[in-house]
């Protein structure tokens, strides 16, 4: 079966989206799917699979899934370039419209001409802070904020919250020193968390700057990751490092965030969107209904 596809990343963060407005897919078949376009050898190469589709709700609707082939409720890097996918293959009049997400609908403004959008601003709505919106098991239903987190042998303070997906957010000395790679598939599966969780680590520059790494979720280590690095500028606030209404400046492995947690409580992300790779999928599986 031959699957049209684009390739698009935000800041690193790659995924391989699919039109199924154009097209009409079988919706069982995406898991699946997903695993089979990510692997680097026998796929495409991703950090999972973007389906654009109709929404009743919304100008378009995103449906995102990891590279293990789980679900995710929403994805900041994704949303930039799903919106640009949009505007560019005009599915949408307006450079400002709106995109339903499992998690909720968000607002998107694309910058640039038709041809060739580069940059994407997006209002992810409030966060939801407490534990069990997280959702996170715990004592009570309180916000979690440098909370005591021991996990092998290591005594950490975790912060936690959702913000489109659900994330543990935990503050470092130096990001080249947090163990990204030793704690991250502990964390992101440990039992506290029954729907799993992002995993972040946060180095406070300045009251402005700081950088993010992240062991997502289904994926693993990806360059980025926009739901996550937003929940970290919440995080920085939650812990005093950062003033609620600052526009803050995220470093990630691929590059630059611009984030802001406002006044009115919606966090704004801007970022690049990229289109690399047109093709066609070879797949041993029918996906496409005929
Ligand atoms: N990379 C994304 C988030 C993708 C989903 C996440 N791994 C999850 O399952 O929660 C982003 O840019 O936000």
């Amino acid at each position: 079966m031959k699957i049209p596809f684009t390739k698009m990343h935000g800041i690193g963060n790659s995924y391989i989206y699919i039109n199924a407005i154009t097209h009409e897919f079988d919706a069982s078949t995406f898991n699946e799917l997903a695993k089979d376009v990510s692997n680097v050898h026998t796929g495409i190469g991703s950090d999972g699979l973007i389906v654009i589709h109709s929404s009743d709700a919304a100008e378009i609707g995103m449906r995102i899934f990891n590279k293990d082939g789980s679900e995710g409720q929403s994805c900041g890097n994704g949303l930039r370039c799903a919106a640009k996918y949009a505007y560019e293959h005009q599915l949408v009049a307006s450079s400002l419209f709106q995109i339903e997400t499992k998690a909720a609908i968000v607002t998107v403004e694309v910058y640039g001409d038709r041809a060739c959008i580069d940059r994407v601003t997006v209002n992810l709505g409030s966060p939801s802070l407490n534990r069990s919106s997280i959702p996170m098991i715990g004592p009570d239903d309180n916000q979690v904020i440098a909370e005591r987190f021991d996990v092998a042998s290591h005594a950490l303070n975790v912060t936690g919250l959702f913000l489109g997906n659900p994330n543990a957010l935990f503050f470092v000395e130096a990001i080249e020193e947090a163990p990204i790679h030793e704690l991250g598939a502990l964390i992101t599966d440990d039992p506290r968390f029954p729907d799993r969780v992002n995993v972040g680590f946060i180095e406070i520059i300045s009251r402005n700057e700081m950088k993010y790494s992240v062991w997502e979720r289904g994926s693993g280590v990806t360059e980025a990751c926009g739901t996550g690095a937003s929940a970290a500028v919440v995080a920085a606030v939650l812990n005093g490092f950062i003033d609620k209404g600052t526009d803050v400046t995220v470093h990630l492995s691929g590059g630059d965030l611009d984030i802001q947690w406002a006044d009115d409580d919606h966090v704004w992300m801007t970022g690049p969107a990229v289109t690399t790779i047109q093709g066609v999928f070879y797949w041993k599986r029918q996906a496409l209904k005929e």
